[in-house]
């Protein structure tokens, strides 16, 4: 038990050096004047205030007269006669100069503090992003889409404002509770009120103890009160994002009572918070009145009078603030700590599709892909691909037909080196997929989707995402192989043509000939076009057929596609059926030999029908 909590001790002390390292050393220069800020301002207004008024009314009332170096000073100045008029006025004038240095020092404290908090939230929000950037598919199909929503907006704004306020305090308190306990000993060495001293000190720990308990608290509400945020936050995603389901199966009373769960979940973990933090200071304000008590009561035994009992008051004052303060910077510490567990658990994520350590490249992209012995499941024990093994060689073009959750999709996903094999390979142009830059990899694939993204931006900047670096010549020649000068001409303003966000204001066929196009720049040695004309009507489909077969030629191509009349174009069928290639061949022979996919092709046919378009 003692192990477990010197190690747990080591981890958090080990952690914030890491905080400290990695996000406010870089600032350390700014770091120092903000504190300096805040170390003027405590004394000016803990010291300063209380002197100036101890020390103004008697110069002022009572006539009393001035230090004689002040004196000295001011007779630079004045003369003799004018002293005692001029004595009051400057005695007056220091209590606003002390409340100028004050406000002054916090000013720089605060906009210090707060430039830095700025600072590391935008380092830690990238940080983060970045990760998610990097991360593997298998991660983001595991979590919700709101909750990293929520890890990356909210819980590192709660680290900042937090971690900023506590090395603040951290530096500040116990300096101000060393200068209060420096005057204590002072006390206690000329007037031998040890006993008062030593019970005072024993009393300043025995508020440690309710902080403590407070903390432990606090650490687990805090925990409730974000993940309760992140399904709050995944509520409204997933609710923003599915409005035309939602209206489509009268869903809003459903939705309406989910987030009202949620929301009341949120603030019931909210509440808990609050109650164990509220409670924080009426229980060391308990305990300093016992201490006071105690000291009053020592102090009669030992015949103190009441200037020493003011001077000790005070000074036990000054003890408690800091301690009550840094007690709020030990529990806010343990809520900060479950923020950082929620950005470490993003940040510390391994990754399931790892570069290599010495990425190899083929001597040439030809395209061809290789699928040996290949094994695959998203999750360990339920395999979605078993034992596929073939070759396709460079240029010839393959359909991928099978009934739904066949495995097409996850054949692709294992080309990309979205996701790797549990056992076997996929080699492209000869070499393992694993053992290349997924970058590399990438930049020799083109994936042409059935929802094709699009940018808010110019058609031209649309087609750019295919290669970044191609001249406008390059782009429109792209425009012309897909037909999108067909349709961006109608409105006179050629490639410079504003899309909405996602396509706004683009029928479904224009975005996928601006889909096509950035396959055109790319010029890869691979196409995949993944169910890329389903969301067309027969018509607009037979339309841009010209251009896909355009596309394709030359390149491997992989088409996933349910219509037939998409697929024949291909060279090769592969049919699939759970996971396995259950027939390969051309569409003659596989009607020959395939009874699934005859059963396939016949219902196609009959649909094809059903939408009166040409059968194929
Ligand atoms: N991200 C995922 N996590 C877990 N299982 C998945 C995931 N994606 C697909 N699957 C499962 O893997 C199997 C194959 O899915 P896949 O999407 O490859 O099929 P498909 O042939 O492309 O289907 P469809 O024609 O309906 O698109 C299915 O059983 C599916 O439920």
């Amino acid at each position: 038990m003692r192990k477990q909590s010197t190690e747990g001790q080591e981890s958090s002390i080990q952690r914030a050096r890491a905080l400290w390292r990695e996000y406010l050393l870089p600032y350390k220069g700014t770091l120092v004047w903000a504190v300096v800020g805040g170390i003027v301002a405590a004394v000016s207004s803990g010291f300063g205030i209380p002197v100036i008024l101890q020390e103004m009314f008697p110069v002022i009332f009572d006539g009393k007269p001035l230090p004689p170096w002040a004196e000295r000073v001011l007779l630079w100045y004045v003369s003799p006669e004018n002293l005692p008029l001029v004595t009051v006025w400057a005695t007056a004038a220091m209590l606003p100069l002390v409340v100028v240095v004050r406000g002054l020092s916090s000013f720089v404290n605060v906009y210090l503090l707060s430039k830095i908090g700025l600072g590391v939230l935008e380092t830690l929000r990238l940080k983060v992003y970045r990760k998610y950037q990097d991360l593997s598919l298998a991660f983001h199909d595991r979590q919700q889409k709101g909750d990293l929503l929520s890890r990356l907006m909210q819980d590192t704004q709660f680290l900042q404002g937090g971690l900023v306020q506590i090395a603040n305090d951290l530096i500040i308190q116990p300096l101000t509770l060393l200068a209060a306990l420096g005057f204590l000993i002072y006390r206690a060495s000329v007037s031998e009120q040890f006993l008062i001293l030593l019970a005072n000190m024993l009393l300043v720990g025995v508020c440690v103890i309710p902080i403590r308990y407070i903390g432990r608290k606090m650490l687990a509400r805090a925990r409730v009160v974000q993940s309760s945020q992140g399904d709050l936050s995944s509520t409204l995603q997933e609710n923003f994002s599915s409005q035309r389901d939602i209206r489509a199966f009268e869903l809003e009373q459903q939705q309406i009572r989910l987030f009202r769960d949620r929301i009341r979940r949120y603030i019931q973990a909210s509440i808990g918070a609050v109650r164990w933090q509220s409670l924080l200071t009426p229980l060391i304000e308990f305990v300093s009145a016992i201490a006071m008590a105690a000291t009053l009561l020592v102090g009669n035994m030992n015949g103190m009078n009441m200037g020493d009992f003011a001077a000790l008051a005070t000074a036990m004052y000054l003890c408690y603030e800091p301690v009550k303060k840094l007690g709020a910077v030990h529990n806010k510490a343990e809520t900060l700590n479950a923020g950082l567990e929620r950005i470490n658990h993003v940040l510390n994520a391994p990754d399931d599709v790892p570069e290599p350590e010495n990425p190899r490249i083929p001597a040439a992209w030809k395209g061809e892909v290789e699928f040996r012995n290949v094994c695959f499941g998203y999750q360990q024990d339920s395999p979605v691909m078993r034992n596929i093994d073939l070759r396709i060689p460079s240029g010839q073009v393959v359909a991928l037909v099978g009934p739904s959750g066949a495995g097409k999709t996850t054949f692709i996903n294992l080309l990309c080196r979205f996701y790797d094999v549990l056992s076997g390979s996929v080699k492209v142009d000869g070499i393992d997929v694993r053992e290349m830059s997924k970058k590399e990899l990438l930049s020799h694939i083109a994936l042409v989707s059935q929802y094709p993204v699009l940018f808010r931006g110019s058609v031209a900047d649309n087609i750019r995402i295919g290669r970044p670096d191609a001249s406008d010549a390059e782009v429109e020649e792209a425009g012309r192989m897909s037909a999108v000068d067909s349709f961006i001409n109608e409105t006179g303003e050629g490639y410079s043509r504003m899309i909405g966000e996602m396509g706004e204001g683009l029928s479904g066929g224009q975005r996928q000939r601006v889909s096509l196009a950035r396959a055109f720049l790319k010029n890869a040695p691979i196409l995949v076009l993944d169910e890329a004309t389903a969301s067309l009507d027969m018509k607009s489909e037979e339309q841009i057929q010209k251009e896909i077969e355009r596309l394709a030629s030359g390149r491997t191509t992989f088409i996933i596609a349910h219509r037939f009349s998409t697929i024949r174009m291909a060279d090769r069928i592969l049919v699939l059926e759970k996971g396995r290639v259950v027939a390969d061949g051309t569409h003659e022979e596989l009607m020959a030999s395939s009874p699934l996919y005859r059963e396939l092709y016949n219902k196609q046919q009959m649909v094809a029908e059903e939408e009166g378009g040409a059968p194929c």
